[in-house]
């Protein structure tokens, strides 16, 4: 396990408690010290004790030499530097599991693309793990699920096998894009919830910005060729509903924070852990406009955190940049209204004024 942090340390137990041999790579002597000897890591999981099988070690080459799968837990900015490190030392057959949640800005790839483009590793080899997964909940053993995915259901089912306990279930499947692009994603609408919670907003707003972000996501994600049913699945709507209702969540933190009136620059100071969302914000929206996908809150966000939205003004955007009537379920390609049960209605029709009025 790269990344001694809140997730890396929580995923090594889950592994651990799972009955597997796990050893975890710290950049600090002293925190790798702590972990080995005391079984604790404070800093991230105060309160929580390790299992005895599960060993820390800052010497890199002795933490990933004979490991048969390396997970890594790095901020999604920091992959490519420790994959370079990683290269030398990885057996031919090793699996990577990515568990980070973010898109490298540079490049826009995500997670698993970085890992095969640096590793110069077959996509069969790589899998991400993804799902309603709040750190310190799953450390204090909450019953909790997962999904594994891979091109390759052989080593999605690997992976599965190796994290799962009494406490946590891992399901598989074999959309790497939905499942990673549900993680980032749901991100970004967690920091648009926390930035109404930080106005003062309820839960009406709330409940639309989830609900709306949903679409939001599923539409980039399909675009980006995923499958619409992985956003509705753990990685997706299981993730968003964690993310955006837990004080737990460093993303909507940060957007309380935003919303509260600090800058991004002093949101970026008080924050102790990872918030990816806020570095995932400009890269999503780069790929959005270049595949042709309207999301109106992860551009009110991105508003918001370089300063030229006022955070009260969040909630009233919830639709598109156009006036007009919009289906909840978006339009076809012939520009006809898909109501719900099917059938259509024709922009301008009987129908469409009876439902919708002159505009
Ligand atoms: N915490 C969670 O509940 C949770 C759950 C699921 C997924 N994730 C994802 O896991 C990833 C890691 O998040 P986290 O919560 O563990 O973050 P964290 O801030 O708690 O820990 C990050 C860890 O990475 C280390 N680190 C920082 N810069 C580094 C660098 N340049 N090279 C190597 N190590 C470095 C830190 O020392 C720390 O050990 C993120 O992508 C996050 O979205 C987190
Ligand atoms: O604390 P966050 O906002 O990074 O969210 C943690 C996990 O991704 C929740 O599944």
């Amino acid at each position: 396990m790269l990344g001694t942090g809140s997730w890396g340390t929580t995923f090594a137990k889950i592994l651990a408690d799972g009955g597997a041999d796990v050893y975890m790579w710290a950049r600090r002597p002293e925190a790798a010290a702590a972990i080995d000897r005391e079984h604790r890591n404070a800093e991230y999981l105060p309160g929580v004790t390790l299992p005895a099988n599960l060993h820390a070690t800052s010497d890199l080459k002795a933490a990933i030499t004979g490991a048969a799968v390396v997970f890594i837990a790095v901020p999604s900015q920091a992959l490519r530097d420790n994959l370079t490190a990683i290269k030398p030392l990885l057996g031919r057959d090793t699996i990577v599991v990515s568990l980070m949640k973010g898109v490298e800005k540079q490049t826009g790839l995500r997670m698993s693309q970085v890992i095969e483009q640096c590793l110069e590793i077959e996509p069969e080899r790589v899998a991400v793990a993804s799902g309603p997964n709040l750190a310190m909940e799953i450390a204090k053993e909450q019953p909790t699920a997962a999904v594994v995915s891979s091109i390759s259901l052989e080593t999605a089912q690997e992976v599965a096998l190796l994290a799962r306990n009494r406490y946590f279930r891992t399901f598989v499947n074999t959309d790497v894009i939905g499942t990673e692009f549900g993680g980032v994603l749901k991100n970004l609408i967690a920091v648009a919830i926390g930035i109404v919670d930080g106005v003062g907003y309820g839960e009406n707003t709330k409940a639309s910005i989830i609900t709306r972000g949903l679409v939001e996501m599923t539409d980039f994600a399909v675009a980006q060729g995923a499958q619409a049913e992985t956003l509705s699945g753990l990685a997706g709507l299981g993730d968003l509903i964690a993310t955006c209702q837990s004080p737990l969540s460093r993303n909507n933190t940060a957007g309380k924070l935003l919303g509260q009136g600090y800058s991004l620059a002093a949101v970026v100071k008080q924050m102790q852990q990872t918030a990816e969302g806020l570095a995932s914000v400009a890269p999503v929206l780069e790929i959005a406009a270049a595949s042709g996908v309207e999301m109106p809150i992860v551009q009110q966000v991105k508003r918001v955190i370089e300063g030229t939205m006022d955070p009260r003004d969040i909630a009233p955007h919830l639709t598109t940049a156009s006036d007009e009537p919009q289906s909840e379920h978006g339009l076809g390609e012939t520009g006809e209204i898909t109501p719900l049960g099917g059938g259509s209605v024709k922009p301008g029709s009987g129908l469409w004024r009876r439902l919708f009025g002159s505009r």
